[in-house]
């Protein structure tokens, strides 16, 4: 998992600035337990955490990151406190982050950030946590401020970009809610990935919905869960998303 204040990259090549890229992008390992199929192939762990330091060690090779969590280190539950609740902060403050989870198919990605999110589900990972801790500063602010809060949820297939929030999708045009079936082959059409006359990256037409409570923030994420295209832990899987907040101080 990788974790960056992107309000604070700078470009360019100096050698201080080479310096400030490095101490802003903060990488952490989140080491899964083996799961049943695993173990009844006879999988075994072979990677170590270094007792105290943020340290794996697979076989004589060691690695460092900014954290290490799970296996011996510490609990995955300790993940939102440590790499993203200050991210959630800087985000109220106007600042960009962005929390993302790299790992080959089947590593954890989805479970650590709760991305396959449903209303009855648990309400672990790191999106939900983000949710709760959002809303519950909007309502402390409220008094002073408001925000407007949308949200957009996009998937990566086959180098191809889809609108999970997108009404005239088939999960959605079903008009069936959280519950809807996931249909065989969504008929869905990809967007464009365009250029910003100020060189920036936009994505034409995304759906960005705007979102008064956490409860609708969650039903998105579940809603746009169900029209991912693959199922996880298939080893074919050529599937990523991403979730999307954009806070307005009105
Ligand atoms: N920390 C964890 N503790 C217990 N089980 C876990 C943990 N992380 C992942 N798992 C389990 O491991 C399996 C694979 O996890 P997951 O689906 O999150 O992988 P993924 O990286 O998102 O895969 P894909 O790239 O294919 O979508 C799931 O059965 C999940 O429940």
């Amino acid at each position: 998992m990788v974790f960056v204040p992107e309000s604070n990259l700078k470009t360019g090549g100096s050698k201080e600035t080479e310096m400030e890229n490095s101490e802003c992008v903060r990488v952490a390992v989140n080491i899964r337990p083996l799961i049943t199929p695993e173990l009844l192939i006879g999988c075994t762990d072979i990677i170590t955490v270094v007792p105290g330091e943020p340290q794996v060690q697979i076989g004589s090779h060691s690695f460092t990151y900014d954290y290490v969590y799970g296996s011996t280190a510490s609990p995955s539950s300790e993940i939102f406190n440590d790499c993203v609740a200050p991210l959630v902060e800087a985000l109220l403050n106007g600042y960009n982050a962005t929390v993302l989870a790299y790992g080959q198919t089947g590593s954890g990605k989805t479970y650590t950030m709760g991305t396959n999110y449903t209303a009855e589900g648990s309400n672990s990972g790191v999106i939900p946590k983000v949710m709760d801790s959002i809303f519950r500063r909007v309502e402390t602010a409220k008094e002073s401020a408001e925000f407007l809060i949308r949200v957009s949820f996009i998937e990566i297939f086959k180098e191809e970009v889809f609108d999970l929030l997108d009404p005239n999708s088939a999960v959605f045009s079903k008009g069936e809610g959280v519950n809807a079936a996931k249909p065989a082959v969504p008929a869905r059409v990809p967007i464009q990935i365009r250029e910003t006359v100020n060189g920036g990256i936009t994505l034409a037409g995304v759906t960005e919905a705007e979102v008064r409570n956490k409860e609708e923030m969650a039903s998105y994420l579940s809603r746009g869960s169900l029209s991912r295209a693959t199922a996880s832990t298939n080893m074919n899987s050529q599937s990523r998303c991403g979730f999307t907040m954009s806070f307005t101080l009105t």
